[in-house]
């Protein structure tokens, strides 16, 4: 089975969780592309999502779901996303598609966070995968001194602005064993906007797609 197929498949599973909700939070990656297609089988059910970036805004109305704003709707019941890393505790490493700032808010909006990944997303410890840091542009030198006195290794995403105008600091080499501290670290430092790790709002659903099916963690 390949990384796609297995994303297929935890994507369908995901099915499960939109049921009796008429808004939901929608992601962003390839892993929510397929969701999206199987939504539209199923888009008489569905009032309307709340999108985390242009590229799901686009992909949801090609399918005729209406897309809302976060500022109409209130709070979520339920948002599904992908991720590039996943541990044990439900902590995730995500924004390789650029859009983790609108994808943090909107979960932290949504009362369950539902992060659907094929299994070689799952790690013990976070930070394999560059973390992303979106930060306004001309504090990008500046945050990338900062970071390195982290001890990471910082490398700009050349020729991309996010939705949101501003550039993203891929962060190689950190070994991130605490999370929590790290994010909230990053987060302090002047001109950053957010980073990829959602350690403080981590995941309340993990459905990991593999060759033998869909494995569902939940918490206790
Ligand atoms: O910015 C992108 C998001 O955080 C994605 O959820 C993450 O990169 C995983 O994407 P994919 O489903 O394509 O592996």
């Amino acid at each position: 089975m390949t990384p796609d197929e297995m994303k297929k498949l935890v994507a369908q599973a995901a099915l499960e969780y939109t049921k009796g909700h008429a808004v939901l939070g929608i992601g962003t990656g390839s892993t929510v592309n397929h969701l999206i297609d199987f939504l539209a089988d199923v888009k008489g059910d569905i009032e309307g999502a709340v999108s985390s970036s242009v590229m799901t805004t686009e992909r949801l109305k090609k399918v005729g779901i209406p897309v809302l704003d976060l500022n109409d709707t209130g709070p979520l019941e339920v948002y599904i996303d992908g991720a590039d890393e996943v541990n044990p505790h439900f902590q995730m490493l995500k924004g390789g598609g650029g859009a983790l700032t609108r994808e943090k808010i909107i979960g932290a909006a949504s009362r369950q966070f539902i992060c659907i990944a094929d299994e070689s997303k799952a790690v013990d410890v976070l930070g394999k995968f560059p973390l992303p840091v979106e930060v306004i542009p001309m504090s990008r030198s500046y945050v990338a001194r900062e970071l390195v006195k982290l001890g990471g290794q910082p490398v700009w995403r050349e020729n991309v602005v996010t939705d949101n105008g501003n550039v993203i600091l891929d962060v190689h080499n950190l070994t991130i064993l605490n999370p929590k501290e790290m994010e909230q670290t990053i987060n302090n430092i002047p001109g950053v906007i957010t980073n990829g790790l959602f350690a403080w709002r981590p995941a309340d659903v993990v459905l990991l797609g593999g060759p033998n099916g869909v494995r569902k963690l939940e918490k206790r």
